[in-house]
């Protein structure tokens, strides 16, 4: 079953009808708590025969007495010839206010039950409301898979401002619309005649003939073992008619009792689909409990969240899809390739190997990779997998594996690539088992599996050489990542360290351009972010991003990066030639494993030469001061201890518990490892009582620190993996 288009149709074609369903149930779930407020609760343990005496002391001419869904009483009768309708104070039987059925204009109940089209409109919506069932179960069965499993899906949601909005509401309201969906759905059975709730036929009964006087309430056994918190209404007899009877509702069944005898002539028990009915109707209006009819609003209005953000999804979904050109028939193409790709981004590589390839004056063939098959005509075959959830396939190649299972070897190279993102501890998880299957069924490759990190354009265009090298073939791979919009950012101040002459450094603070919610919704602008997450900078005259780590976050109102001269790199000279007023253009990319999040007891930063920029954002916004520990190498204090003042500053403050400095150009210095290693009693106590870790820096630096801690928490049982799984355990490298 594809879950994912039953719910994009669904939700596209008929979201709006559920737009309107659910925001006129969120005006008419006000009602219940209106009642509430007018009149107080009957007590459930009062006999009927009382309520019933009591209401004919203050109202003679009563004909009906009912108890609300909210449990409040009404009493209905004549007053002469004035038709009466009150609300009764059920202990004391005092008349109360006027009793009005809804203050609600009808239009609004008509719209939610009809669509204000009558009959038709019953069953339009009734037929939204089984859509509605399908885009709750199928809204479900996505939020499970995209977390990666039950387990996960209270876990940290990632992507774009209405993705997280979209599963963040579908968390917390999801199972309610499904329940409404389902009770209205009962309801709608019910009043299109498909449900039947007469338990029969009415009874032919009269009272028996005396010309005594009527029983009163208290002397008929029905009425006195009756409590109120059973009634739905009571009947009273016509004083004008000698054989009319008692008519008494309750939640059990109807039954008449003579007004002489005071025998109950006749009792109908209540259908299951009477009590099938009331049930879904307590449930869908919550008109029995306001507290759960303000929670069902709440989940109507909730539609409207589903909806902008469901079409805002499919509408950037859209924007950003990728056209293959030159797409040659799968039968007569001589290179097949078969994409995995969840966000679309992986197409964007799909899309160059293609046209280099054609360009090279070979046939193509791209589709996805639920479609793997070896044709006679290929020569050589690539798979581009993407990994999600938590290590698992995007969600349309879930059955994949099992297609390339039973293919079965060929003589044809079948080469992976994998994408994904190292701050998940399944990192190409999906990619690396491919790569598995095919080995496992004897396919050759043409080059080993590579594994590409945050969508890498430098990382895939050193692939794409090694595969000109392999195919004997030059091959001009175009790749141009798709960015998204930029805006201008001004620099407001630097803060320049020489350094080497050759390697100068500085830190660069910018204005941040504030945008309006609706603008970030959009996915325009700079949006929010915060410390630890990545600034893509697009130098002028350049297609490629180059990324810095975040020193700031958009609640300390600038946007700060610490950026060296990288020999021969192009966005950082340009960077470092900005100066105060110059603007440069910029995105933001989250980096949600990595940025801080939750409470954790304690937090080790630790970093190595300008790594200590995000580090350095963490410690500026510890406004509820956890206790942080940061550990930073350099080279020499005089030239290279970046945010130097500011640390000294903040640790004043309280913002950093502790710091630890190294530096390795100075006489009896050393790497960043060392300081770790000489701590390691207090850091394996801290790490016991589960401190978080951020390591950011370079690739060496990371693994020579990940080595020390993995020595130090061996004892613990523990490792530096363990504490990546469970999301203590981060890095930001380059
Ligand atoms: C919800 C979500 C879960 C992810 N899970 C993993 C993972 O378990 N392992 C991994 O290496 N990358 C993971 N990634 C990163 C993606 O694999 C990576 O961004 C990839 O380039 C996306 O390709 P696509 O846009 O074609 O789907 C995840 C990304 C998202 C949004």
């Amino acid at each position: 079953m594809n879950w994912k288009a039953v719910h994009r149709w669904l939700g596209l074609s008929l979201g709006t009808v559920a737009l309107v369903l659910g925001l006129s149930g969120a005006l008419l779930a006000l009602d219940p708590v209106q009642e509430a407020w007018q009149a107080p609760t009957a007590p459930a343990d009062l006999p009927v025969a009382t309520l019933v005496q009591q209401v004919q002391q203050a109202m003679p001419g009563v004909e009906e007495i009912r108890r609300l869904p909210s449990g409040a009483v009404a009493a209905f009768g004549f007053d002469g010839d004035q038709a009466q309708a009150r609300y009764v104070d059920a202990t004391s039987g005092q008349l109360l206010g006027n009793y009005q059925p809804s203050s609600m204009p009808r239009w609004v109940k008509n719209l939610h039950r009809a669509l204000l089209l009558g009959d038709g409109g019953r069953w339009g919506a009734a037929a939204t409301a089984l859509a509605m069932v399908l885009l709750s179960i199928s809204g479900l069965v996505l939020l499970v898979r995209r977390m990666g499993g039950w387990r996960h899906v209270a876990g940290r949601v990632r992507g774009t401002l209405a993705q997280r909005l979209h599963v963040l509401a579908g968390r917390v309201v999801l199972a309610l619309l499904l329940l409404s969906s389902i009770t209205a759905l009962t309801m709608s059975a019910s009043t299109l005649g498909l449900l039947e709730l007469e338990a029969g036929p009415e009874p032919d009964v009269v009272s028996s003939a005396s010309t005594g006087a009527d029983l009163a309430p208290a002397q008929l056994p029905l009425l006195r073992d009756l409590g109120v918190g059973d009634l739905h209404r009571v009947n009273l007899p016509d004083a004008g008619d000698p054989t009319d009877t008692w008519q008494v509702a309750t939640t059990r069944g109807q039954g008449w009792i003579d007004r002489h005898s005071g025998d109950t002539l006749a009792w109908q028990e209540a259908t299951l689909a009477q009590r099938l009915d009331d049930w879904a109707r307590v449930l869908h209006t919550g008109e029995s409990a306001w507290p759960w009819a303000v929670v069902m609003g709440l989940a109507g209005l909730c539609v409207l969240l589903f909806w902008a953000s469901g079409v805002l999804i499919w509408w950037q979904g859209r924007r950003n899809a990728v056209h293959i050109a030159d797409n040659s028939r799968l039968q007569q193409a001589e290179v097949l390739i078969f994409v995995a790709s969840e966000g679309g981004s992986t197409w964007g590589f799909a899309q160059a190997l293609h046209a280099a390839l054609v360009r090279a004056g070979r046939r193509v063939h791209s589709s996805a990779l639920e479609h793997f098959q070896i044709t006679p005509t290929a020569q050589q075959v690539f798979i581009l997998a993407a990994t999600h959830g938590d290590g698992q396939p995007p969600a349309h190649a879930r059955h994949a594996l099992e297609r390339i299972a039973a293919q079965g070897g060929s003589g044809v190279p079948v080469t992976v690539l994998g994408f994904g993102d190292r701050q998940y501890p399944a990192f190409c998880a999906y990619a690396q088992a491919v790569e598995q299957a095919l080995r496992a069924q004897g396919h050759a490759s043409l080059l080993p599996l590579e594994l590409i990190h945050q969508q890498s354009a430098q990382q895939f265009a050193r692939w794409g050489e090694a595969l000109a090298q392999a195919l004997g073939q030059p091959l001009a791979i175009d790749y141009r990542p798709r960015l998204p919009a930029t805006t201008a950012l001004t620099l407001v101040e630097r803060r320049d360290y020489p350094g080497q002459a050759d390697r100068p450094t500085a830190i660069l603070r910018f204005a941040w351009p504030r945008q309006p919610w609706f603008a970030r919704l959009l996915g325009c602008g700079l949006g929010r972010f915060e410390a630890g997450d990545l600034v893509g900078i697009v130098p002028p005259g350049n297609a490629v991003a180059r990324y810095y780590s975040l020193a700031s976050g958009s609640a300390d109102g600038f946007l700060e990066i610490c950026v060296r001269q990288w020999p021969g790199g192009v966005c950082s000279a340009h960077l470092l030639g900005l100066k105060p007023g110059d603007s440069t253009q910029a995105f933001i990319r989250a980096n949600p494993g990595f940025t801080l999040s939750g409470r954790p007891p304690s937090v080790l930063l630790i970093g190595a030469g300008t790594g200590v920029a995000p580090l350095a954002g963490f410690i500026r916004r510890n406004d509820e001061r956890t206790p942080m520990h940061l550990y930073f190498g350099a080279r020499d204090p005089a030239t290279d201890y970046y945010f130097g003042s500011e640390i000294a500053r903040w640790q004043a403050e309280q913002r950093v518990a502790s710091v630890n400095t190294i530096f390795s150009r100075v006489p009896g210095g050393g790497y960043v490892q060392e300081i770790l290693q000489r701590d390691a009693e207090r850091l394996r106590k801290l790490l016991a009582a589960g401190a978080a870790v951020r390591v950011c820096g370079s690739r060496p630096m990371a693994q020579g620190v990940g080595e020390v801690l993995d020595a130090l928490l061996a004892p613990l049982g523990l490792d530096v993996n363990a504490l990546k799984a469970k999301g203590r355990y981060a890095e930001d490298l380059f």
